[in-house]
């Protein structure tokens, strides 16, 4: 495997693979760039670091009065409370997982889900993430918080892994599927994980009712430079895949108060009316699916 050059946070000289594809390439380059205020300050707020959206009822008594000089402080707080909500949903459908399993997080981010993952179950954590700035910056969180042993993040293509054939218990895409091929993707998690192991994603996906993805979903893709599968594709993929959903959860209408919430905020990025206008429209969809491998 060819390997190209990282400068750490340090200033030192390291090497990480280079992309399997020139898209690849783009996709680490955008990651290794990102520092919307959106995701650190609400990051900052526990160093729990995500970059999912959220979901759940705002709690209004908490935010208090709009006119008030903490209400932003608090509002920032309250996006952050709904997008780890979102990361304990998807752990809820894991199942049972034991201290010695191990979990796969596909396309982790800075970490945020892992962290909360091996904090939960006790487990190991490997994820993989194309961006050498995230996974450096998601080893840094664990070994500060004393958990590296457990929590890894590393820089590698989440459709060809190192890990072995059956090891992981359960392994999750939490917004990170609009990246890849989808049979190429279920096949690898397949590979590696245990029979009888469970996969959940949360995921976007458009809507085939909708007929096509509409021109709020094309925005999106071009916005994030990803390509939205619709919903249809995700249970083909999985079907081609040994992965049969045990649950398929409609969360659309448990993000919309998180975006109408954003789209008040002094951290808007421009993306919300795109969520918002095509979640009430029907062409898209704030999905969970959780599957068993069989
Ligand atoms: C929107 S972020 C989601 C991060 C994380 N799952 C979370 O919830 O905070 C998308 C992530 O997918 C990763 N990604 C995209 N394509 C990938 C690939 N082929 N292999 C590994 N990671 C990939 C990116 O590097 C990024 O970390
Ligand atoms: C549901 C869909 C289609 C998601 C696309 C993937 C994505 C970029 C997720 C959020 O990342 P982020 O937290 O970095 O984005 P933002 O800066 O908008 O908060
Ligand atoms: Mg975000």
């Amino acid at each position: 495997m060819t390997s190209t050059e990282f400068t750490t946070a340090e200033g030192a000289t390291t090497f990480v693979p280079a992309p399997a594809t020139p898209y690849q390439g783009d996709i680490a380059r955008y990651w290794n760039n990102e520092a919307r205020p959106v995701n650190l300050r609400l990051g900052d707020v526990d160093g729990l670091y995500h970059h999912h959206y959220g979901i759940g009822d705002i709690d209004h008594a908490s935010l208090g009065d709009p006119e008030d000089s903490e209400y932003e402080k608090k509002l920032i707080a309250e996006l952050h409370r709904l997008e780890s909500a979102q990361a304990e949903v998807l752990l809820d459908h894991l199942g049972t997982i034991e201290p010695g399993d191990t979990l796969m997080d596909a396309g982790c981010g800075r970490g945020g889900s892992m962290v909360m993952a091996h904090q939960r179950f006790g487990s190991k954590v490997e994820g993989v993430t194309l961006s050498a700035k995230q996974a450096e910056f998601a080893n840094r969180r664990a070994a500060e918080i004393g958990i590296d042993d457990h929590v890894r993040a590393r820089v590698c293509n989440m459709l060809d892994t190192p890990f072995e054939t059956g090891q992981m218990a359960g392994s999750w895409n939490n917004e990170s599927s609009m990246y890849v091929d989808l049979h190429d993707l279920f096949a690898e998690h397949s590979r590696v994980l245990a029979v009888g192991g469970r996969y959940v994603t949360i995921t976007g996906c458009w809507n085939p009712r909708y007929g096509q993805p509409s021109k709020w979903v094309s925005q999106i893709n071009a916005h994030f430079e990803c390509n939205i599968h619709s919903r249809r594709e995700y249970l083909r993929a999985m079907a081609d895949n040994r992965l049969v959903p045990q649950a398929v959860v409609d969360l659309t209408a448990a993000t919309l108060p998180y975006w109408e919430l954003r789209a008040t905020s002094s951290l808007v990025t421009g993306i919300e009316e795109a969520f918002i206008e095509s979640y009430k429209d029907g062409s898209f969809q704030y999905l969970l699916i959780a599957a068993d491998r069989v």
